[in-house]
């Protein structure tokens, strides 16, 4: 910062005068999908850099952070929520979207039936969690599995046809296993999701998501593994 002004402020300054040097958002982002389209997998090679072909399905839902340094002057933390496929048949993923900002909606490529839920987890989400403005949250399409056989029978110009018709912000082609894309996919939605920020900032929001998160966690401690 021009100046260096490094030390304390003086005895005289006003409360709340000074400029903060880093901005610190905390965006809640969904990670949905049907069952074994590699959510979970998603998010550990993107927190963790870990992969395994172990599949072990999420019961309800899962959380992990991610701090990123996005610029000189902005830190966002990101609080992904793993939530289980076979939560589309249950009754809490109203209660797991409440302010989220942002959401990827995961298909595997190499099963073409889970492309087809795409369109209704969409629709669930959408019809569960609105902007300030009733917007819809940017939400990105993610084709997982992109290292096996491509059993979606669509071209690249059909998924972009795709996301334009059904409000999806973007897709990306993704592998958890040979980690294709998927710092690019995630990069992609904070950048929306700071846009949309800009329009209406919250930063209220922290403390808002922390105690949604205590609450689950509370409601949940019967299911554990
Ligand atoms: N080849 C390949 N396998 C993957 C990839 N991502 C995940 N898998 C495998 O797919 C299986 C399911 O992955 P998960 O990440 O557990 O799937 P999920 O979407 O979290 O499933 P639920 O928790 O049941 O909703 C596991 O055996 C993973 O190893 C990938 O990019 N490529
Ligand atoms: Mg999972």
């Amino acid at each position: 910062m021009a100046g260096g002004a490094s030390g304390e402020p003086g005895p005289g300054a006003a409360a709340g005068s000074a400029v903060p040097e880093t901005q610190e958002h905390l965006f809640k982002v969904l990670v949905i999908g049907e069952l074994g389209v590699g959510k979970t997998s998603i998010i550990k090679r993107y927190v963790h850099q870990l992969f395994s072909q172990h599949y072990r399905a999420t019961i309800g839902v899962d959380f992990a952070l991610k701090v990123l340094n996005w610029d000189s002057k902005t830190l966002v933390r990101l609080q992904l929520w793993d939530i289980a496929g076979q939560e589309r048949f249950g009754n809490m993923t109203r209660v797991y979207y409440k302010e989220a900002v942002g959401a990827f909606v995961v298909f595997d490529i190499s099963r073409g039936s889970t492309f087809e839920a795409v369109l209704k987890w969409k629709n669930d989400l959408d019809s569960k969690v609105q902007l300030p403005n009733g917007i819809a949250i940017p939400t990105v399409l993610l084709a997982n599995k992109c290292d096996q056989n491509n059993d979606s029978g669509h071209s690249p110009s059909q998924m972009d046809q795709f996301c334009k018709e059904n409000g999806f912000t973007g897709w990306f082609e993704t592998s958890a296993k040979d980690n294709i894309n998927i710092d690019e996919a995630v990069r992609f939605l904070v950048e929306n999701i700071l846009a949309n920020h800009k329009n209406f900032p919250n930063e209220d929001d922290v403390d808002k998501i922390k105690l949604d998160q205590d609450t689950l966690r509370a409601e949940s401690k019967s299911q554990c593994c």
